[in-house]
């Protein structure tokens, strides 16, 4: 039987990504067309980033076409659009493990491959890496090209700002910012930038009369001009500019701006690559591309925000699969929609309650908010530190904000968190959602250090509920406590408790014994405490009997409750989903200490390592955080004991 013909012949014949560079203009054509269809057909099996890879196949192919990522070195933002780099870079035959346990990362990591020069996935950070690695080049006297590819709603953040002002004012020669246009962040991109970019993409028949109108006043002989005439002269040419001449933010940042150009046109993006690498010999240039979210893939053309990230999906019918493990018991809803549900019904009556988000509208449940009351929601952009500090300002003028950022992003605003929110005590509530393992995004999206980052900072109140209710109460108790808070809790469902109504406060720094007991104490926080409970009762079986306290608040930690449950007991087990440096259990372990309760110690934490990508349960296992890994390393604790 022969075999049937490969649909990516000539994908398929590619031993190295240095070949594209002889292709013709016919072949970037066929091999987009493949990558194209190559990504469809793997991301339907495994699910992924979808519609930004879609839109950034034909910029790939031409990227590679002009350069040798072995020598010259490109940094795609945030990495959620760099799987056709990963395609033409060796990787194909590995996408059916895409973002799976020990499977293909679903970003850029430097450890994966040569061709990946600088990891990521939180956004913005490719303009300072990849003008780090240019002057690095230069004062090593090299003369690589260096290459940063960066999206809209990337674009939109302080960090990128920060690169373009320092690469301009260098010169940096050899320096490509290629702006991919997509007019699309997660959510629809938002700001001025973006209304400024949009005045570019509607200005294209300038463009054209661009260079030919410039060359002609720049020809003009200035020596042997009078000084006022030299003057008009000049002051014409930067009239002309300023009236003609699309993108002259960037120029006024020291980049020479070139496009837009049809991103999904390769030949077109060759082309404007070809001037580019000439221009690049003067200082940096930026590049406008405007490409399209989903391009090659109607259903998700039509909502590239359903199909930014998607699970397996049938490719044809164009519907996403949905996964339904038990369908007599269906899942229970979202944390994440619980918490948007309880701020539209706490806000409801309070006018002071304000919504912010820094362009996760949906990932957060903000845009229930945003639904409800428009007027009072504000989508940042990309702009977590500016999101942190816009808070601070409405809280230091009487309203009450939330700002629902994901664990991991409020990393970015640390210093606004302490300087701006907790030393000036203002009452900013912080809607922390994904915090713990998040899976398949992996190490730069697990949210494990949060409780360690927030609860040194003075005057802020931190919790994890346990379950839905306690995340309703939290969110209250937040928004009145009078100081910062924060409350975090997980990716996915929650446990499935009815809802109490009318949701009610809690009381600040009191937690909640759940189980009486004698020989350990189990302190459990958030999502551990109901494992926490399990393993009390399957201990309970075996003769070992544990007191079992909620404890709620990570801080103001509850000591009195705690100590008056050590003291009985033979020795301490913490339990959190988090680090376990500074975290949950460090702090339960600073306070028996202070308190002159030397009990010995065991925290079930994730500990000082990297966390990869994969499926939660199964990371949770390899953490030895699951029910049957807790049980075990429990008993065996207690086995220890004198
Ligand atoms: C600091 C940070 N905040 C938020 C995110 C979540 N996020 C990932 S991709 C994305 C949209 C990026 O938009 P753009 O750069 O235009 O790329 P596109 O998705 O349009 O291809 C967002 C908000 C992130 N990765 N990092
Ligand atoms: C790349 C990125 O940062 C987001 O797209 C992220 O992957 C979304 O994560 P959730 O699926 O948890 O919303
Ligand atoms: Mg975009």
């Amino acid at each position: 039987m022969t075999e049937p013909a490969s649909p990516y012949p000539l994908l398929d014949s590619l031993s190295a990504p240095q070949q594209i560079r002889h292709f013709t203009p016919a072949q970037l054509e066929q091999l987009a067309a493949e990558v194209r269809a190559f990504l469809i057909a793997s991301v339907s099996e495994t699910g992924g980033h979808f519609s930004s890879n879609l839109g950034t196949v034909e910029l790939t192919v031409a990227l590679f076409h002009h350069f040798d990522f072995l020598q010259d070195r490109i940094v795609w933002d945030v990495g959620h659009q760099a799987y056709p780099h990963k395609i033409l870079t060796g990787r194909k035959g590995r996408f059916p493990t895409l973002r799976m346990h020990h499977g293909l990362s679903g970003f850029l990591k430097r450890d994966e491959s040569p061709y990946d020069h600088f990891g990521a996935g939180h956004a913005s950070t490719s303009i300072s890496a990849v003008l780090g690695m240019a002057k690095a080049r230069d004062l090593q006297k090299q003369d690589h090209a260096c290459i940063a590819v960066i999206g809209d709603g990337s674009m939109t953040a302080g960090m990128a700002f920060e690169g373009l002002n320092q690469a301009g004012y260098l010169a940096t020669k050899n320096f490509l910012v290629i702006l991919n246009d997509n007019d699309m962040s997660i959510n629809p991109n938002v700001g001025s930038l973006q209304g400024y970019l949009n005045q570019i993409m509607s200005g294209q028949y300038y463009h054209r009369w661009r260079d030919r109108i410039e060359h002609a006043i720049k020809a003009i002989p200035l020596e042997g001009l009078s000084k006022g005439v030299a003057k008009a002269a000049k002051w014409s040419e930067e009239s002309f500019k300023r009236l003609m001449v699309p993108g002259l933010l960037f120029e006024d940042l020291g980049f020479r701006y070139m496009g837009p150009v049809n991103g999904h046109d390769v030949n077109a993006v060759s082309k404007a690559l070809t001037e580019a690498k000439e221009k690049m010999k003067d200082g940096p240039v930026l590049l406008h591309v405007q490409t399209k979210k989903g391009y090659g893939y109607a259903p998700a053309v039509e909502d590239p925000l359903k199909w930014h990230g998607v699970t397996a999906f049938d490719a044809e019918a164009g519907e996403i699969i949905k996964v339904v493990s038990d369908p007599a018991k269906p899942a229970p809803p979202s944390y994440t929609s619980i918490f948007g549900k309880a701020l539209v019904e706490l806000a409801k009556t309070d006018g002071k309650i304000v919504g912010i988000t820094a362009a996760m509208l949906d990932g957060t449940g903000m845009n229930l908010f945003q639904k409800a009351f428009p007027d009072r929601c504000f989508d940042v952009g990309i702009a977590e530190q500016h999101a942190v500090t816009f808070a601070a300002g409405l809280a230091a003028q009487g309203m009450r904000p939330v700002a629902a950022i994901y664990s991991t992003f409020l990393q970015r605003g640390f210093d606004q968190v302490a300087h701006d929110v907790c030393i000036q005590d203002l009452p900013v509530t912080f809607a922390l959602d994904r915090g713990g393992i998040v899976g398949a995004d992996g190490p730069t999206h697990h949210g494990l250090y949060d409780m360690a980052y927030l609860r040194c900072l003075p005057n802020i109140v931190l919790m994890a509920p346990k379950d839905e209710n306690e995340l309703r109460r939290m969110l209250m108790t937040a928004l009145y406590c009078g100081h910062p808070a924060a409350l975090r809790y997980p990716r996915g469902s929650g446990l499935g408790v009815p809802l109490e109504e009318p949701i009610t406060a809690l009381a600040v720094g009191k937690g909640e014994l759940l189980r009486e007991g004698s020989d350990l104490l189990l302190c459990a926080v958030g999502s551990m405490v109901e494992p926490a409970l399990r393993t009390a009762e399957a201990l309970a079986a075996e003769g070992i009997s544990c007191a079992v306290i909620n404890a709620r608040f990570i801080k103001p930690l509850d000591a009195d409750l705690i100590h008056a449950w050590a003291r009985p007991c033979r020795a301490v087990v913490t339990l959190e989903e988090g680090c376990a440096p500074g975290g949950f259990g460090a702090a339960v372990a600073e306070s028996l200490a202070d308190g002159g309760l030397a009990r010995p110690l065991l925290r079930c934490a994730v500990p000082d390592h990297l966390v990869h990508h994969g499926d939660p349960k199964r990371l949770l296992e390899e953490e030895g955080l699951d029910p049957a890994s807790l049980l075990r390393r429990i008993r065996e604790f207690h086995g220890t004991l004198k």
